[in-house]
C-alpha cells in the first residue's frame, strides 16, 4: 500500500425527509443563493418544491440557473459565473444528478477565477478557490456529491475534461433523499449503475498485493449492486432499492476505495472522447467499452479479473486457468449489464468507424492512458473497433 492523506470534508444527509437540513446549511453559508437545476424533472417531481420551502424558511435569496445539459457546458459555467458576479452569490446550490453538480462546482470556481475558465478544465491553468457548493441528488452515478471533480464539455471544440479544485469543490453538504430518484427513468437508472460499476472498476485494476482492504470494500459494492440492480430495474418506484444503489454510487469515487492504491482511468478518458464528439450519456458510452477493454487486459494481468470473477460473480475455479476464469468473469459482467437493458455497441448510438481517429486522439491528449495496462492511441482506436 502506498502512503496516502485522506480528507473528505463534504457532510452527508443521507435518508428520507434530510431536506429539511437545508435550512440550517443556508444560514450557514450565506443568504444569496444561485440555485442550479437540468431540463425540469425537479419540478414535476417536488424536489423543486421541497427545495424552495426550505430556502425560503432560511429567509434565503435565491437566484436561478435552469436548463443544465446532460455532459454540461463551458458555456453554461461562464454564464453562471458572470450571474455570481453580478448579484453578488453566496453559494451555489446544484439541485440534480452529475451533470448539475459539475456545472456547479465549475460555476463557482470560475466566479471566483481571474480568466478564461476553459483553462483551468484543460489542466492549463490552477483555479483560485470557489465559491461553497451544497448538493441535493435526484440521480444515483456519479460520486460527483462527495468528491471534488467535475466533468465540463467544451462543445466548440468537442473536448471533454476532468478536472478538480480539491479542496474547494467538494460539496460543503450533499443531501441524498433516495425517494428523490424514484422518477429517473429506467435508462438513466441503468446509466447510474454502470457508471458507480465503472469507478469501482478504475479503482479496482491496480497493481498492489497488499490492498485487501480496499479490494474488499470494491468487491462488496459491486457485489450490492450486481443483487439489487435486476429487482430494481423491475421496481423502479421503490425507495428501499434505490436507497442501496444511492449509497454504493456515493461510495464508489469519494475516495474510500483509491486510499494507497493507484487506479487505472482509461475507460473514463476513452468514455469521454466519444461523449465529446456524439454526446452520447456517459454511463452509455462505459458499458460499451469497458468489456472491450477487460478483454484486452485479461490476457495481460489474469489474476485481478480471476478475483473479480470469483468473489463478485460468485464463479468456481473448478481446477481452471486464471485466464479461463477471468474472461468466465467478463462474460458474466457483459450479461450483467445486457440483461439490466445496458447498450452494448457502438452502433447502438449510430457510431460507425469515421471519427474513431479523431477520438483515439482526443481520449490521448496528454499522453497514453492507464496504469493498470497502458493505452497508446492506437490500442484506444483497437478498442473503438472492438465497440463498434
Ligand atoms: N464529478 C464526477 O465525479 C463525475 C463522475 C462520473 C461522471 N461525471 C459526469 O457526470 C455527468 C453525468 O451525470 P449523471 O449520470 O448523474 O446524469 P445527468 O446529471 O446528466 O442526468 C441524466 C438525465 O437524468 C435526468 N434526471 C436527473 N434526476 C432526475 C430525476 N430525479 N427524475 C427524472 N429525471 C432525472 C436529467 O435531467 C438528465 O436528463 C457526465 O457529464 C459525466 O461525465 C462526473
Amino acid at each position: 500500500m502506498k502512503p496516502f492523506i485522506y480528507e473528505n470534508p463534504t457532510r452527508l444527509y443521507f435518508g428520507e425527509g434530510q431536506i429539511r437540513h437545508l435550512i440550517t446549511e443556508t444560514k450557514r453559508l450565506g443568504n444569496k443563493v444561485l440555485l442550479l437545476y437540468g431540463g425540469g424533472s425537479i419540478k414535476r417531481n417536488g424536489v423543486y418544491d421541497a427545495v424552495m420551502n426550505a430556502l425560503k424558511e432560511a429567509g434565503a435569496e435565491v437566484l436561478e440557473l435552469s436548463g443544465v445539459d446532460p455532459n454540461p457546458r463551458i458555456s453554461t459555467v461562464r454564464r453562471g459565473a458572470q450571474m455570481c458576479n453580478e448579484h453578488n452569490i453566496d453559494w451555489v446550490l446544484a439541485v440534480g444528478g452529475g451533470s448539475v453538480i459539475d456545472c456547479a462546482k465549475a460555476i463557482a470556481a470560475a466566479a471566483v477565477f481571474d480568466g478564461d475558465f476553459w483553462d483551468v478544465v484543460s489542466h492549463k491553468r490552477s483555479a483560485q478557490g470557489a465559491l461553497p457548493i451544497g448538493t441535493v441528488l435526484t440521480l444515483a452515478a456519479t460520486g460527483s456529491e462527495m468528491n471534488a471533480g467535475s466533468v465540463i464539455t467544451n462543445e466548440e471544440t468537442q473536448e471533454k475534461m476532468g478536472w478538480s479544485a480539491s479542496p474547494h469543490t467538494f460539496p460543503k453538504f450533499s443531501i441524498l433523499d433516495p425517494a428523490y430518484t424514484v422518477s429517473v427513468p429506467k435508462e438513466h437508472t441503468v446509466y447510474g449503475i454502470v457508471d458507480m460499476m465503472s469507478h469501482v472498476f478504475e479503482q479496482y485494476f491496480h497493481h498492489d498485493e497488499m490492498a485487501p482492504v480496499q479490494d474488499g470494500f470494491c468487491e462488496s459494492i459491486l457485489r450490492a449492486i450486481v443483487q439489487t440492480a435486476p429487482k430494481l430495474v423491475e421496481d423502479l418506484e421503490n425507495v428501499e432499492l434505490r436507497g442501496i444503489i444511492m449509497y454504493c454510487g456515493t461510495m464508489a469515487l469519494n475516495g474510500l476505495l483509491s486510499m494507497g492504491v493507484t487506479g487505472d482511468w482509461a475507460n473514463h478518458d476513452m468514455e469521454h472522447a466519444v461523449s465529446a464528439v456524439y454526446d452520447i450519456p456517459h454511463g452509455g458510452g462505459l458499458a460499451i467499452l469497458f468489456p472491450h477493454w477487460m478483454d484486452v487486459a485479461v490476457e495481460k494481468h489474469p489474476e485481478r479479473f480471476a478475483q473479480l470473477a470469483e468473489n463478485v460473480f460468485g464463479i468456481k475455479p473448478e481446477g481452471r486457468s486464471a485466464l479461463e476464469v477471468g474472461k468466465e468473469g467478463i462474460q458474466a459482467l457483459r450479461d450483467f449489464w445486457r440483461s439490466i437493458g445496458a447498450p452494448t455497441r457502438l452502433s447502438d448510438y449510430n457510431i460507425d468507424d469515421s471519427r474513431l481517429i479523431l477520438m483515439a486522439g482526443k481520449a490521448t491528449t496528454f499522453g497514453p492512458r492507464g496504469r493498470f495496462i497502458t493505452l497508446t492511441l492506437e490500442d484506444i482506436a483497437d478498442i473503438y473497433t472492438r465497440a463498434l
